[in-house]
């Protein structure tokens, strides 16, 4: 589209643009310090092995031997290993189909999509480390905006659903190529967790599910088929133990760290902005990086922005945008319930007084030029960057941690707020992790 081609420009020999007066504070010349790691996943000498189990081993075999192509769906307590047999369930079916589905529901932590995001995709090669998620481009992608679907249920099953209809209607028609799909769930399955997972399990009609079990009975599914109603024909259930179960060690498997893997999964998404072999190895190369990458010119006048968790008055709403992550769609797809997104960008400055932002993203100039919806949600620029010891990071500013304060304000004060009964809590929003 030639109007978005001239409103979403790149800026190749500009250099970054001046901080507006009205948001930023001016940005001293860092001077070097030693600066921390970007927290990276264990060196692969100090990882643990993943563990396949007989049980886990002999349902993969299964699963891949069913005919026609199945629609399996993983679920289980958080931390319980769901992503791991995910993983491991892709490599089982590939040599069989040649290309899998892989619909990813985990907004606190998604396989193959930065955080916030609800997407599909097809998988032809096989995972080669089945400890780590890895980024792959999606077929569709949802932007939800925020780590756990707590806030806006009924959004986050929207996006789902419309998400899934996408893969039936492409990839599980007869007569086209029919591939099997794997659907990973959140952790959440208590409280309203477990009522969205009864919806999900209604709405998707698995011809398998694989419920992964813990050694704290109180925090497991129930047995059965419990999404359905008594004497209703289901599918196949297999149930399988958590793989500490089955540890030779006996000790239980290391616990993620939610915040800290979302935090690295950001950090990684932003580094695709640059090419490969570039080396960024710290915090402060990342951000210097990003702060000197020639950033897209949008103006005001070419973008519609959309507030997913709260309200903004309209005075504050280019104010409130500065130094936030932003999904990247299109307005015409706000016909269906939720708009695809193309990938996510930094905000990276505003110029009031020119109407434009300047907007950095990894994703291709040929996807961008149909951008002309910013959806601002509340997934945060990581710290590790947004705060590089020993510079003032241009996006950070006395103002702007009023605005992100404010924002918050927003976000708590305008949502009616759910009611959280005892152990009805996500996981990816308290960070706790189940026990094995
Ligand atoms: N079979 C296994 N062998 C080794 N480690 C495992 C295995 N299964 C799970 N783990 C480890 O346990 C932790 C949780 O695993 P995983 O991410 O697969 O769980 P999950 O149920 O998807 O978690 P969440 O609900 O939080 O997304 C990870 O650190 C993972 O590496």
């Amino acid at each position: 589209m030639g109007k978005r081609r001239r409103s979403i420009k790149k800026q190749p020999e500009s250099p970054p643009p001046p901080a507006s007066p009205a948001t930023h504070a001016p940005c001293p010349v860092p001077s070097p310090v030693a600066s921390p790691k970007i927290p990276a996943p264990p060196a692969p000498e100090q990882a643990p092995e993943v563990l396949v189990p007989p049980d886990w081993a002999s349902a993969a075999a299964f699963i891949s031997s069913d005919i026609p192509p199945p629609v399996v769906l993983v679920c289980g307590p958080a931390n319980s290993g769901k992503s791991t047999f995910s993983r491991l369930l892709i490599n089982s079916l590939l040599p069989r189909y040649g290309r899998v589905g892989y619909l990813d529901t985990d907004v606190g932590q998604p396989e193959f999509s930065p955080p916030g995001c609800l997407s599909v995709h097809v998988v032809d090669e096989a995972i080669a480390d089945l400890r780590y998620p890895v980024f792959r481009e999606a077929e569709r992608c949802c932007f939800y905006g925020d780590i756990s679907s707590k806030r806006d249920p009924e959004t986050y099953l929207n996006s789902l659903f419309l998400l899934y209809t996408y893969f039936v209607e492409k990839y599980r028609y007869p007569g086209s190529e029919v591939l099997p799909l794997i659907v990973n769930t959140p952790g959440w399955v208590k409280g309203t967790g477990f009522d969205m997972l009864v919806e999900m399990l209604r709405y998707i009609c698995p011809t398998i599910v694989v419920q992964i079990r813990t050694r704290m009975q109180r925090k497991n599914l129930p047995d059965g088929m419990f999404w359905l109603d008594d004497g209703q024909a289901g599918p196949n259930v297999i149930i399988i133990d958590a793989a500490c179960h089955k540890s030779l060690s006996g000790e239980s498997l290391k616990r993620k760290d939610g915040g800290g893997t979302r935090e690295r999964r950001l950090v990684e998404y932003f580094k695709q902005c640059f090419p490969s072999d570039i080396s960024l190895a710290t915090n402060k190369e990342l951000a210097y990086a990003l702060a000197s990458l020639p950033p897209y010119e949008v103006s005001f006048s070419d973008v519609t922005v959309t507030h997913l968790h709260y309200e903004v008055p309209r005075t504050e709403i280019w104010r409130c945008l500065n130094a936030t992550i932003v999904g990247l769609a299109n307005s015409c797809d706000t016909a269906q319930a939720v708009p695809w997104c193309v990938g996510l960008g930094i905000v990276r400055g505003i110029d009031v007084e020119r109407g434009l932002l300047y907007v950095i993203t990894p994703v291709h100039v040929d996807c961008l030029e149909s951008i002309d919806l910013l959806l601002q949600g509340l997934i945060d620029i990581p710290r590790s960057i947004l705060q590089v010891k020993g510079c003032v990071s241009p996006y950070m500013s006395t103002n702007l941690r009023d605005t992100i304060r404010e924002r918050d304000l927003y976000a708590r004060n305008l949502n009616s707020p759910l009611v959280i009964q005892n152990g009805d809590c996500d996981p990816d929003d308290s960070d706790s992790d189940a026990d094995m």
